[in-house]
């Protein structure tokens, strides 16, 4: 079991309440100015990676009094715990194992004292087999001809990694072959998807760690039906249907072949599990082989995290300066802005990963915690958010730390481009440190020939205060391996903020209620008659959606 000592109770938590009030009247420029060595003490290099979190407002001091609240938080003794099969994962009863299925060391993993390589290796190989026959021709429809579109039909865990990952890496795609994800259970998605498919060519990857999921069963069964429209036969719907989950029973009840099912585990969480055969649509797209590229990068960051002491460890010291901003600063957010257009849905993924595993309010005593815990994930790629809400990360009155991430190399050199793109990924971060003084405002103004009465009253307005913190990742190129381990490594960031804020960041007992009143609800809908049984304000708007359907 993890240890259960609140966050506010660990002593380094004091000595940072107290260092705070010191370190953050320092502005970051005065930082860097008392050394010039700032950029190498505050950089690591890991393989194609460099993290610069040089502009933080941290010091040296900082960082110790941080890696001592790790220390105390018992966060190697969890690291360990995990990579073990530690059933971590407390209130279901589970082991947290997505490290497990990309272990390429094929060192044994146990889980209730069964080593599960063998397992996740018959897995993988039943994904290699799969996707090499789907992309070389040899899977055919029921009308003997190759499949060109997959529909990945899942949502939240079976469908935000395998989006992210496909765009992400669509320079990878096999041209000819196209993804597509259908996960809203409004009619519209998958109307919109299957609009323009052909059913002789399309293959269904029904994805659901249960098998349950409302949205994905009722979008699997249109599906079906679509296809059916025109295959007619039922048994031409083993070549078109393959199911992803951990349900045998459930996947038989819809009618899909044991042969066509591609098993996982319940150690592996929705939200860790593109890792596993729910990634087959990223297997077929990029190949088996850049899939298990993308493998090896997270396993490579996975050595990192547990080998690594805590003061040169990437996924400890993002946690760590999360915390600071999260719990020292009352900053409520945490943008992570990607200089990639392929990166368009990390943050995005992200918004799962971390705000279901860290949006938690009782600790792991069974208490309500006393202190903030996740934060709220968002971004968007640049150089578009510039043009939409830097104004307020730059002038606004919140605190937002940024994680700017970029590759030097780009997948598309055409002209310029990467150039511009490039300058404007530096430009913000050291303008957001840099700020532009009053006195740098009023010579610009006053040289720009402004009377002093204009200069006077411009200048506040284009003051910045700058001192706004800011992790770099500067990436060679964006490749599968790299993917892997910039994913890995946000993983691991929110395994290191969940053991330190004393919460479970595996289970997500959260999502229930909503879906447990929608299924009462559904039914009611099933006539005309007027509801009386909710609250006034339920009541009016479902009155009042059966007077206008
Ligand atoms: O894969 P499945 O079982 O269909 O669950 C889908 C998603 O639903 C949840 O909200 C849990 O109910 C996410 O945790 C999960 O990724």
């Amino acid at each position: 079991m993890l240890q259960t000592v609140p966050f506010e109770q660990l002593p380094a938590y004091k000595k940072l309440k107290t260092h705070h009030k010191t370190i953050a009247q320092k502005h970051l420029r005065e930082l860097f100015a008392e050394d010039p060595d700032r950029h190498k003490k505050f950089s690591i290099r890991f393989g194609d990676i460099l993290l610069d979190y040089s502009k933080n407002r941290i010091n040296s001091r900082t960082r110790s009094y941080l890696i001592q609240l790790a220390q105390e938080a018992g966060l190697s003794e969890a690291i360990e715990k995990m990579f073990t099969g530690d059933k971590i994962n407390a209130t279901e009863g589970r082991s947290v194992l997505h490290v497990a299925l990309r272990n390429r060391s094929n060192e044994p993993i146990l889980s209730d004292g069964k080593d599960v390589m063998p397992e996740v290796n018959e897995v993988l190989a039943k994904m290699k087999d799969f996707s090499g026959r789907v992309r070389s021709g040899a899977w055919k429809g029921y009308t003997s001809k190759e499949i060109t579109d997959i529909v990945n039909i899942g949502i939240g865990g079976s469908d935000l990694g395998p989006v992210m990952v496909t765009e992400a890496l669509k320079a990878y795609g096999k041209p000819g072959l196209n993804v597509h994800f259908v996960s809203n259970v409004d009619g519209t998605h998958i109307a919109e998807t299957v609009k323009t498919l052909n059913p002789e060519t399309t293959l269904f990857m029904i994805a659901s760690k249960t098998f349950t999921t409302q949205e994905t069963m009722a979008n699997a069964h249109s599906a079906r039906d679509w296809f059916l429209e025109k295959a007619a036969d039922e048994a031409h719907v083993k070549k078109h249907f393959v199911a992803i989950s951990t349900n045998r029973k459930e996947v038989e009840k819809f009618g899909i072949d044991p042969e066509n099912m591609f098993g996982f585990w319940d150690w592996v969480g929705g939200r860790y599990s593109l890792w596993s055969a729910i990634g087959l649509s990223i297997a077929c797209f990029v190949g088996f082989q850049n899939f298990e590229q993308l493998l090896t990068g997270a396993h490579e960051m996975d050595k990192h995290f547990r080998t690594t002491k805590l003061d040169r460890n990437i996924p400890v010291l993002l946690g760590l300066l999360g915390i600071w901003y999260n719990n020292f600063f009352g900053a409520q957010t945490q943008a992570i802005l990607p200089y990639d257009q392929y990166l368009h849905r990390f943050a995005a993924y992200f918004q799962q990963g971390d705000m279901e595993s860290n949006g938690k309010s009782t600790g792991r005593d069974g208490k309500p915690v006393a202190h903030q815990t996740g934060p709220i994930i968002w971004g968007e790629p640049g150089t578009n958010g510039q043009h939409a809400f830097y104004q307020l990360i730059h002038q606004g009155t919140k605190l937002i730390p940024c994680d700017f991430i970029a590759p030097a190399v780009s997948l598309n050199p055409l002209g310029d481009h990467h150039k511009m793109l490039l300058s404007n990924f530096f430009a913000q971060t050291e303008a957001l440190m840099n700020g532009k003084t009053e006195e740098e405002v009023r010579a610009e103004l006053e040289g720009s020939g402004k009377s002093k009465e204009e200069t006077d009253f411009l200048t506040p307005f284009k003051t910045f205060s700058g001192n706004r913190p800011t992790n770099s990742i500067l990436v060679r190129k964006i490749t599968p391996k790299v993917l892997g381990s910039l994913i890995a490594m946000y993983e691991h960031k929110i395994f290191v903020q969940g053991i330190i804020w004393n919460i479970f960041s595996f289970d997500q007992w959260g999502v229930e209620l909503g879906k447990q009143l929608a299924n009462k609800i559904y039914p009611e809908l099933q006539n005309d008659w007027p509801v009386s049984n909710h609250d006034s304000s339920t009541n009016g708007l479902i009155n009042q959606y059966k007077r206008w359907r």
